[in-house]
């Protein structure tokens, strides 16, 4: 057999892929990890992350079979970055959050018929498909509460501490606060125990150590549900008879014209199609934060609450513990609004400020500004501002102080930050239970340590000597 020379030998990696159908698009990221160091803490990493083209697989209830068709170029991009060798034992993951989950409220089997749509042509990639499913909130929080803590480093415990066991569980964890666009999670490991609802408590044991996490995940809390929530309250308070509506959520000159059945076409609104006399909704933008705000605290019902303290409508939420870090759409509007650059966390007061201005400019103005950012996007800034504004300070209790403990994230090194990499480590049973065994100190920081502190024996005794025998050169300047 020939033997062929000045070939590198093949890197130890492997690779995983997890494609993220949200609400209002479909991600498909690519991760990479040395194959000898699976079970060590923060060493896998995103090498691609891939946009699909088009809507949520969710937004294809008319024509499930799209839904599958969709992913095909991102597929195709997948292959292309993981080498071809690999294919075959490259696992494939789709998980499906909020926009599916209405989608299943709603009519089950066209749900089903999505999920086969897209299962089609995962299977026929030459990766190894696992399946495609719709994870629940809960999960969705979780896995994101995993992946920030991952990348952070924050299940890590540096070599030396393990030599001081007491000290061994004091680094913290953070915790994850994602906004998507039909529902928004909040987890993090409060310091009252036990956590009052069960639907609301995680136990996890990861490298060795326990952690009870609180998470909730508001279905129709997502942003653009969120909007459909503050419109469909608007129209009930109003006694508008041709559907026209003054919107302080929107820009002033910015006109948006709404199906009135588009509204109403998910379980997120709960009263149904009213008897209007319009079937259209003309929006019309008067850019008021003041009472942008004011409208969208309508839609968070503090009235009741069956535990010691709650969030809204009804939902536990422990008082707030530690440092957070709020990713996806928290960290879009943020970041367009350029409150993520400078110092960060930015104050509460200047945020608030920032988002007033934004709101009062005209709509003529801002589209000038920002010709390259998709319509859609632009003209709810203002909007998703305040709404991010009302759901952390009113819906969670981030008061002035507590908001400097919120981090806006994008991405963790070259990973985004979400739900995908934490729910990839646990289906590849990545993430251990128990430390795997280490020895506390390598060999070279051994003797490291071991010839420091013969330097410091023999600089104490030098001293030592020098004071109780100093020679008689040194004693003359005493007398
Ligand atoms: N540069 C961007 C990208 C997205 N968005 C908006 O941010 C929201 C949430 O996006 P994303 O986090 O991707 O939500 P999904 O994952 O699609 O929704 P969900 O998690 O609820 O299923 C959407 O309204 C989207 O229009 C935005 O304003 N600016
Ligand atoms: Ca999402």
């Amino acid at each position: 057999m020939a033997v062929s020379q000045n070939k590198p030998l093949p890197k130890n990696i492997k690779y995983g892929i997890v494609l993220d159908a949200g609400s209002s698009h479909t991600n498909l990221y690519v991760y990479e990890w040395p194959a000898e160091k699976e079970n060590d803490t923060g060493v896998v990493h995103q090498v691609e992350v891939c946009k699909v083209e088009g809507l949520g697989i969710s937004g294809y209830s008319q024509d499930t079979e799209k839904a599958g068709l969709s992913l095909q170029q991102c597929m195709k991009r997948a292959q292309e970055v993981v080498p071809e060798q690999q294919h075959g034992e490259t696992p494939v993951y789709l998980g499906a959050t909020a926009g599916m989950r209405l989608l299943s409220l709603q009519n089950r089997s066209i749900a089903d018929r999505v999920l086969s749509a897209v299962e089609k042509t995962l299977h026929s990639s030459p990766f190894n498909f696992q399946g495609a499913r719709v994870i629940s909130g809960q999960e969705e929080g979780a896995y994101g509460w995993i992946t920030i803590n991952y990348l952070l480093g924050n299940f890590k415990q540096p070599g030396w501490l393990n030599f001081l066991p007491h000290l061994r569980s004091s680094r913290g964890t953070s915790g994850a606060l994602d906004l998507g666009g039909a529902s928004t999670q909040i987890t993090f490991v409060p310091d009252q125990e036990p956590i009052e609802s069960q639907e609301n408590s995680l136990h996890f044991r990861l490298y060795g150590k326990n952690y009870n996490v609180y998470t909730h995940s508001f279905l129709c809390y997502g942003k653009d549900q969120a909007l459909r929530l503050k419109l469909a309250s608007d129209l009930q308070a109003s006694s508008t008879r041709n559907g026209s509506l003054l919107d302080p959520c929107f820009h002033p000159g910015y006109l948006r014209i709404m199906n009135i059945s588009d509204l109403y076409t998910n379980p997120c609104i709960a009263n149904g199609e009213q008897q209007l006399p319009f079937t259209q909704l003309h929006l019309q933008g008067n850019g008021d934060y003041q009472r942008c705000r004011t409208t969208i605290q309508k839609i968070f019902n503090t009235s009741h609450c069956p535990y010691s303290s709650c969030s809204f409508n009804g939902i536990f939420l422990p008082p707030l513990q530690g440092e957070f870090g709020a990713f996806s759409a928290f960290y879009f509007v943020m970041n367009f609004l350029n409150l993520t650059t400078e110092k960060n966390p930015v104050p509460l007061d200047k945020v608030t400020s920032t988002v007033e201005r934004f709101c009062s400019r005209p709509w003529h103005e801002v589209k000038a500004e920002f010709p390259k950012i998709k319509e859609k996007y632009l003209s709810e800034y203002c909007f998703s501002g305040t709404y991010i504004l009302s759901l952390l300070e009113n819906g969670y209790g981030f008061t002035t102080e507590k908001w400097e403990s919120i981090q806006f994230l994008g991405k963790i090194g070259s990973s985004d930050a979400g739900w995908t990499l934490g729910y990839m480590l646990n289906l590849t049973n990545m993430i251990p239970a128990e430390k795997p065994p280490t020895r506390p100190l390598s060999h070279a920081s051994y003797v490291g340590l071991m010839v420091f502190c013969s330097l410091v024996l023999v600089a104490v005794l030098l001293l030592g000597w020098l004071t109780f025998h100093k020679p008689k050169c040194l004693q003359k300047g005493l007398i």
